[in-house]
């Protein structure tokens, strides 16, 4: 295997200084694309005590405040595990066509209302089939929220499923077969998550290679509580076309004390071969994956121009948004306009869409958008 050369520092991201920074309220009207948000992980809290009050679900707290408090508090744990076990009450009150429809819905409203124009929305259909219904029926009653609430949007937001297996269950193949059957009817691509410590991609081998005969399109949740063994199987042995975080590619990047940097073979390849990474670095500081947003590696990944997108992950669980993300960016690293359109630019070209309809969101309505907030000085 050839020797990565020592690399120069590319300049640093600038700290945060200047007047010419977005405000909060630009960044909310910008254009943004989410990659990675979990249907699950994004209900409103007095949308899960409605639900739960409907089907008899026994919730922690009994107010929708106190509740988003204590999804907040619990998934605050510094462990993928615990951060896990909050979905318990948000996948317990989606157990019906009308729960899913209306989730799906309202979280399309949420979207467009943070200025979110594309998104991918995943989720586990197995884990909604305790109530008798069957995998198709959950996608579809998902699919019917999606298309009620892209239809009130009326044309400001394109939005598709991502079917997600649970890694530590055994139904990979089953939701592959249903990512498969569903590819033109609104699911754009098939993903595994949950806990990643001791359920390597591997596991599911099947399902990716099922995926992959079929010019499917794969993510996978790897390189967040694991390190490069999670990443290197992702890639070389389970043909993901992005990784899910993917933020522990920096455990082969060193940074001498002079500034130069190395990448070992790894992140090498994943930078090359430009392969998106889904950061979220909101949930990463709450499962322990960084420290603080600050010392999120999105600052070393950027400068190092990893193909780096922004995502949610759980919007619920985090307490945060694409606007949250985005402008919590701002106030850390400094980024500008410039900087916000290039996360969102890489993120629309990474989307499971077909090519021609993501140059159109680009073109038509995320480079306008950055030019009419520059406008504004
Ligand atoms: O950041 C994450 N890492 C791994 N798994 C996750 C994460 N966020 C959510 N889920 C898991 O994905 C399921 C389907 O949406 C959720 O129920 C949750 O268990
Ligand atoms: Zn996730």
């Amino acid at each position: 295997m050839s020797v990565t050369p020592a690399q120069p520092t590319p300049a640093a991201t600038p700290g945060p200084t200047t007047a010419s920074l977005p405000t909060r309220e630009q960044v909310r009207r910008a254009p943004k694309v989410v990659l990675h948000d979990h249907l699950d992980g994004g209900l409103r809290p007095r949308t899960v005590l409605e639900l739960a009050g409907e089907v008899g679900h026994a919730l922690p707290a009994d107010t929708a405040d106190d509740l988003a408090t204590w999804f907040a508090e619990a998934a605050d744990s510094g462990s993928l595990e615990r951060y896990l076990e909050t979905f318990a009450h948000t996948v317990g009150v989606m157990q019906t066509a009308a729960a899913l429809t209306r989730v799906a819905r309202e979280c399309v409203e949420d979207l467009v209302a943070d200025g979110v124009v594309y998104a991918e929305l995943r989720w586990a259909p197995e884990q909604h089939t305790e109530a008798g219904l069957s995998l198709d029926e959950t996608v579809e009653a998902v699919q019917q929220g999606i298309d009620e609430g892209c239809a009130a949007a009326g044309g400001r937001i394109v939005v598709r499923q991502l079917l997600t297996a649970m890694r530590h269950a055994a139904r990979s193949s089953e939701i592959a077969d249903l990512a498969i059957a569903w590819r033109d009817r609104g699911v754009a691509g098939f993903d595994i998550a949950g806990a990643e410590a001791g359920f390597p991609p591997t596991r599911h081998l099947d399902a990716f290679e099922k995926v992959k005969r079929a010019n499917g399109h794969i993510t996978i949740h790897a390189g967040e509580a694991f390190g490069l063994p999670s990443i290197w199987e992702a890639l070389q042995w389970c043909g993901a076309d992005r990784l899910g975080h993917g933020v522990r590619i920096v455990d082969d990047i060193t940074v001498a004390e002079d500034g130069t940097v190395h990448l070992g073979p790894l992140a090498s390849y994943v930078r090359d071969k430009r392969v998106p990474l889904e950061l979220a670095p909101a949930s990463n500081v709450q499962t322990g994956a960084a420290a603080s947003i600050a010392e999120h590696p999105i600052g070393l990944l950027t400068d190092l121009r990893f193909r780096v997108t922004v995502n949610t992950d759980n919007r619920l669980m985090s307490r945060t948004s694409m606007t949250d993300e985005m402008a919590d960016l701002v106030e850390a690293f400094g980024f500008d306009l410039d900087r916000l359109q290039w996360f969102t630019v890489n993120a629309m070209k990474s989307a499971f869409l077909p090519f021609d309809e993501r140059l159109a969101i680009i073109e038509d309505v995320i480079k306008p958008g950055y030019a009419a907030l520059r406008a504004e000085g």
